[in-house]
């Protein structure tokens, strides 16, 4: 199929830099997720490989060809917006052959074409409805379609699923998953949802300012954060923080030995990474402030006799009571400084946790 190459892409708003030097290979039948809070520039990295922005610098290449100058319309590239952009007065049908009307197909070429993208989105037999009949779900199912039918090298969507609520926008980011490994069609998604990020994507980018912080699979991503931008924006994450003193972490409850110079620190703890049992902490007294009954868990918010607070996942059977004494242990921590990670540690069964990697 295509392979997407970013070449050094740059772009100013009213003299601002949004993009300042993006470059970013996607490899042929790739989905990648561009993920990152609002402004961080998803969506004109997006624009400017759709052609409906232009770079000021830099170049964009499709199968190694320059489209940097082509008219949205002449690149191979087809585009999903959150808001669907149907005509909504015409039939479905309609709506899915308008580009290729434009092409000057054969009718019963493009009928044959929409009939193929419709049975793709599960929409067969709704070619003959008019758009403002159909529901927000199958609106945006034709709106994929309509992208598909023109045959892009590569598909581009910006927030589809955003205004769908959660079940529906679930169900859907599965079956757009399912039609794109079907397909094998490389894909650019913009996302500002983790969880939509690591439900979907192959490989995960996340932008924060116009740059690319980290880029990483999604189990990478959440595993192995590289800056604590990154450890905090993805999932839940606990940061108590401490002193790093003579190759130790001096916090009470977690004690930590890595090679990383003296000064203050931060512990990055998953909250599945705390066992809480109960009792008193060897090192410091620890609270159950509140616990919350998600069904497949329970989660803790639990209060240190400094007054940090830590949110800690639990097995639904093990309940416990608000204002219980818990003991808490950790069976991975990453350290921080200034938002770049210092090392990461596993438990060892001496003496607590030690380093297993130094970054
Ligand atoms: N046409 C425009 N004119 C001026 N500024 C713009 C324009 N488009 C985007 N911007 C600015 O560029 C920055 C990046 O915007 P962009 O829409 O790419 O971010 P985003 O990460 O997609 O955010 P969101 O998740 O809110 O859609 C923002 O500060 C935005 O205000």
């Amino acid at each position: 199929m295509a392979q997407l190459t970013l070449k050094n892409l740059g772009k100013s708003f009213d003299g601002t830099d949004v993009i300042a030097d993006l470059s970013l290979d996607v490899a042929d039948g790739e989905l990648v997720c561009l993920l990152g809070p609002s402004g961080s520039g998803k969506s004109t990295v997006l624009r400017m490989v759709g052609g409906f922005e232009t770079p000021e610098r830099g170049a964009i290449l499709i199968d190694g060809e320059d489209v940097t100058d082509v008219p949205p319309e002449k690149r191979p590239t087809g585009m999903v917006f959150q808001s669907h952009a149907l005509w909504s007065h015409m039939s479905v049908a309609d709506n899915v052959a308008f580009g290729l009307k434009l092409r000057r197909l054969p009718k019963a070429e493009i009928r044959r074409q929409v009939t193929e993208a419709l049975d793709l989105v599960g929409l067969g037999d709704f070619g003959a409805r008019r758009v403002w009949q159909l529901s927000g779900g199958q609106q945006q199912r034709v709106a994929i379609a309509r992208a598909l039918v023109l045959k892009p090298k590569i598909l581009l969507l910006d927030e589809p699923f955003a205004s769908l609520d959660q079940h529906l926008r679930e169900r859907l980011r599965e079956e757009l998953r399912d039609i794109q490994r079907r397909l094998g069609i490389t894909t650019l998604f913009v996302t500002h949802g983790q969880d939509e990020a690591l439900a979907l994507a192959d490989r995960i980018i996340v932008l924060r300012g116009g740059e690319i912080e980290q880029a990483a699979s999604p189990d990478r991503m959440y595993r192995s954060p590289e800056t604590r931008f990154v450890a905090g924006f993805i999932g839940s994450m606990n940061f108590p923080a401490c002193d790093m003193r003579g190759g130790r972490a001096d916090h009470p409850l977690f004690p930590v030995e890595a090679v990383v110079p003296n000064g203050p620190i931060e512990l990055a703890i998953r909250p599945e990474a705390l066992t809480v049992s109960p009792g008193r902490s060897a090192g410091m007294s620890a609270r159950v402030h509140r616990q919350t009954d998600y069904g497949t868990h329970l989660l803790l918010d639990i209060v240190l006799e400094d007054g940090a607070r830590l949110k800690a996942m639990c097995p639904p059977s093990g309940a416990f009571e608000a204002g219980q004494e818990v003991g808490l242990s950790a069976s991975h921590v990453a350290l921080f400084r200034d938002g770049v990670k210092l090392a990461e540690v596993r438990p060892d069964q001496r003496a607590g946790l030690r380093e297993v990697a130094h970054v």
